[in-house]
């Protein structure tokens, strides 16, 4: 029998501050690149859920040592990369692209597999790029096996990451260990979530990295050693956006603190997506403030670049004043689950009326009332039930533990949120 969770709903204006965790797209690149590293890395703040914890589990089989230092700090002593090992990569996207290109260094097997869903997701084209650089690899999709001998020639490689950005940042990411790093072109439909490359590239670079990104759809990564990190991880904006629509779904009052000013984290794009619906969004020294409006505005938003974003976002405008179209996220369909048909599916099954179209998502909204919100293993199709159920009684959100991927306690947070000031 499936866990159900009653959607919490809001008894009036939300009005909170909420301290939201560290990224998961910095944490994760982050550990990849300790593990590379010349030396003993720190990560304070880092996330601490499944997604980060499934990262640094892999690579601790692989040789490196994740420990913990104070206050969550992580401490990543690298060490030679050994086999055989095997990797879980749950349904981490991270996880699944970003550690094959490292475990292609490791002089051995290396067997990666996955959650049922993970299966499904689209991972051909990084195994197809580190076969053309000189990796031994068994299969096309999770589950499968690489032998590694301990170093990869590398060089140039054309591939098609229409279908997610994560093909280009894991290959760039390990590139520094290659014998010749890697220029990778992208040859294709234009790639999603461009803001997620440009921090791969930033990371890089902050570890002494030369990288050249001059020329579109090419990255080029020198061969070179990959400097220590000192990180202080910033909170993860995207897993900030359910509690800042708290606010601008009740026209309430939500501040996450220590939101960064300047960032390479593509959620900091619902900054302006918050604005378009007519809320008010502060950015002060305390962090982010997002004041709600008697009436939420419908929007017609390109998220290419921020898929991440889409469901929160179809939550918003499903309680909007007027019909909202969403478009640019055909590749969603490859995320978690697939997430237009999930979007369409459980908000037309609280009584919505949303279309899918080629790349996004058309909602018109109408009276919505209680019902099973699935979550199909998917974090944001949990936290934008969520959402729903501030303003509809009767929101039983299915399966509300799938948030540990990149939330620890998303419930725990949700009911603080809610409680009254005092
Ligand atoms: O590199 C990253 O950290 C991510 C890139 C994006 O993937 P896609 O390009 O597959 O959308 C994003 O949606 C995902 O949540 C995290
Ligand atoms: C697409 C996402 O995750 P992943 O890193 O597993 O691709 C997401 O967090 O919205």
């Amino acid at each position: 029998m499936t866990q159900l969770w009653p959607a919490p709903v809001a008894a009036g204006p939300v009005r909170a501050t909420v301290p939201v965790p560290g990224s998961k797209s910095i944490t994760n690149r982050a550990l990849v690149l300790a593990a590379l590293a010349d030396g003993p890395s720190t990560l304070r703040g880092p996330l601490r859920s499944r997604d980060t914890e499934l990262m640094a589990a892999a690579l601790r089989s692989l040789g490196t040592a994740v420990r913990d230092g104070a206050e969550g700090a992580w401490l990543v002593e690298p060490g030679e990369l050994r086999a055989p090992a095997s990797v879980d990569c749950g349904l981490a996207g991270t996880v699944m692209r970003f550690l094959p290109p490292l475990a292609a260094l490791a002089d051995g097997t290396v067997s990666f597999d996955g959650d049922p869903h993970a299966r499904k997701r689209p991972l051909d084209t990084v195994l197809d790029a580190l076969r053309e650089l000189g990796a031994d690899i068994t299969g096309d999709s999770l589950p499968f096996e690489l032998r590694g001998t301990g170093s990869l020639p590398g060089g140039q490689v054309t591939i098609d990451a229409s279908a997610s950005s994560q093909f280009v940042s894991g290959l760039l990411l390990s590139a520094p260990r290659f014998e010749q790093g890697v220029t990778v072109v992208h040859d294709g439909p234009p790639v999603p979530s461009l803001p997620h490359i440009d921090m791969t590239v930033a990371m890089l670079r902050e570890a002494g990295v030369d990288v050249d990104d001059q020329r579109p759809n090419i990255w080029q990564v020198s061969p070179g050693p990959i400097r220590a990190l000192d990180l202080d991880v910033e909170p993860d904006l995207s897993n900030a956006t359910p509690f800042l629509a708290a606010a601008a779904a009740t026209a309430g009052e939500v501040t996450v603190p220590g939101w960064p000013s300047a960032t390479t984290q593509a959620g900091d794009a619902f900054r302006d997506i918050l604005t378009a619906m007519g809320a008010e969004v502060a950015l002060h020294a305390g962090g982010l403030t997002a004041t709600g409006p008697e009436r939420l505005l419908p929007v017609d938003v390109d998220l290419h670049e921020v898929g991440e974003l889409a469901p929160t976002v179809a939550a918003l405008a499903a309680l909007a004043d007027g019909p909202s179209r969403l478009h640019g996220i055909a590749h969603l369909r490859g995320h978690e689950t697939d997430r237009l048909a999930a979007l369409e599916r459980e908000i037309t099954g609280l009584g919505g009326d949303v279309e899918q179209t080629a790349d996004g998502l058309l909602i018109r909204p109408r009276p919505l009332r209680g019902g099973t919100w699935h979550t199909y293993a998917d974090h944001r199709m949990a936290t934008a039930g969520a959402i729903l159920g501030l303003r509809v009684p009767g929101v039983e959100v299915e399966d509300v533990a799938t948030t540990r991927k990149t939330i620890p306690d998303f419930p725990g947070m949700w009911s603080a949120m809610l409680e009254p000031v005092a």
